[in-house]
């Protein structure tokens, strides 16, 4: 396990407690406004800030150009669904970078846009307007057999159902990436995901042999099988129990902080948000704000803040 890596939230036990207020609020300001990469290059410590401190959400600057050391990024990221009175702006000019080797959190209200984001930067939707680079590869513009191909060998997914087959054991769901694109197994690889999910002694059982958080765990391993570039996991504990949710996302911090992973969640969770390095907040369809090494209560806080301010502005925007 890496240096700083806890597998933990970042709550009071993940260390960090010699930062004072103002080297704090610098490495917040810094990171902000540098994107994504720390200027010394060192994985981002966990840790809570300094005692009565509580982290406050950073307005999120506009780039023009994507921030170095970024494995997807879109500018101006827009997604409209349907035309006249049922329109709907999911996505409305969205600029954003996210950070190679770091487990990016998205929150906001139901309908910000959280799921089409994802979907853009993963491959699986078309923009109406904008563009995405993924891994150094503008995929905006690609057609389906493109994006299909990019899916299979660059990306990893979770979703919050598993989205398991059934009558294949645990062992076959995690090999199945390799098996349709019939790249060979790579033992060592294959032993060590299975190492680092837990899944040893349950490789032979089939989902339905298996509880809803070894399920999920199968997921994650068959996610990150194939070393895709990015791992995107669309509310990977909405059904789990807290015990197994916080498994999961132990093991998804640790991909990042151990294996070098880029994972990028949607949550609803300020639980499961606190495990992630940075936090990203959206609402009706931009990006509002960002939270670093945040932990529970500082996401909760957030969320707060950022609710009223909406409310405000819906107050004296035009119908
Ligand atoms: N296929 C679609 N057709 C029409 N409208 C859609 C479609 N998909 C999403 N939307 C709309 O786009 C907006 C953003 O939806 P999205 O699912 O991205 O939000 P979300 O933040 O993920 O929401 P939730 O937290 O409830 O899952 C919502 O108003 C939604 O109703």
């Amino acid at each position: 396990m890496g240096k700083h890596s806890t597998g933990e939230p970042n709550g009071p036990a993940a260390g960090h407690a010699t930062t004072t207020a103002r080297e704090h609020s610098t490495e917040v300001r810094e990171a902000a406004h540098e994107g994504t990469s720390r200027p010394d290059g060192a994985a981002r410590p966990a840790g809570p800030p300094p005692d009565g401190l509580r982290r406050r959400p950073t307005p999120v600057h506009t780039p023009t150009e994507p921030a170095p050391d970024t494995i997807a990024s879109a500018r101006g990221l827009t997604k409209v669904y349907g035309a006249g009175d049922t329109q709907v702006r999911a996505l409305d000019g969205v600029d954003v970078d996210l950070a190679r080797g770091e487990l990016t959190a998205v929150m906001g209200p139901s309908g910000s846009g959280k799921s089409t984001l994802m979907h853009c930067l993963a491959g699986l939707d078309s923009p109406t307007a904008g563009s995405v680079v993924v891994d150094g590869v503008e995929i905006s513009r690609m057609n389906q057999r493109q994006l299909t191909k990019l899916r299979r060998t660059r990306i990893g997914f979770v979703f919050q159902a598993y989205n398991l087959v059934p009558t294949l054991t645990a062992a076959e769901n995690i090999r199945l990436p390799l098996d349709i694109a019939r790249r060979p197994v790579d033992h060592e690889r294959f032993d060590a995901v299975v190492r680092a999910v837990g899944l040893q002694d349950r490789l032979h059982h089939r989902p339905s042999e298996l509880s809803g958080g070894q399920q999920q765990r199968v997921a994650c391993a068959r996610a990150l099988i194939a070393e895709p570039s990015v791992v995107f996991a669309d509310e990977p504990t909405g059904n789990l129990d807290s015990r197994s949710a916080a498994e999961v996302l132990s093991f998804l911090r640790r991909s990042v902080d151990d294996l070098g992973h880029s994972v990028v969640m949607v949550t609803h969770e300020p639980m499961a948000a606190a495990y992630a390095h940075r936090v990203l907040f959206l609402a009706d369809g931009r990006l509002e704000a960002q939270l670093l090494a945040p932990d529970e209560a500082a996401v909760l806080d957030a969320l707060g803040e950022l609710s009223v301010a909406r409310e405000r502005r819906r107050a004296t925007e035009p119908a």
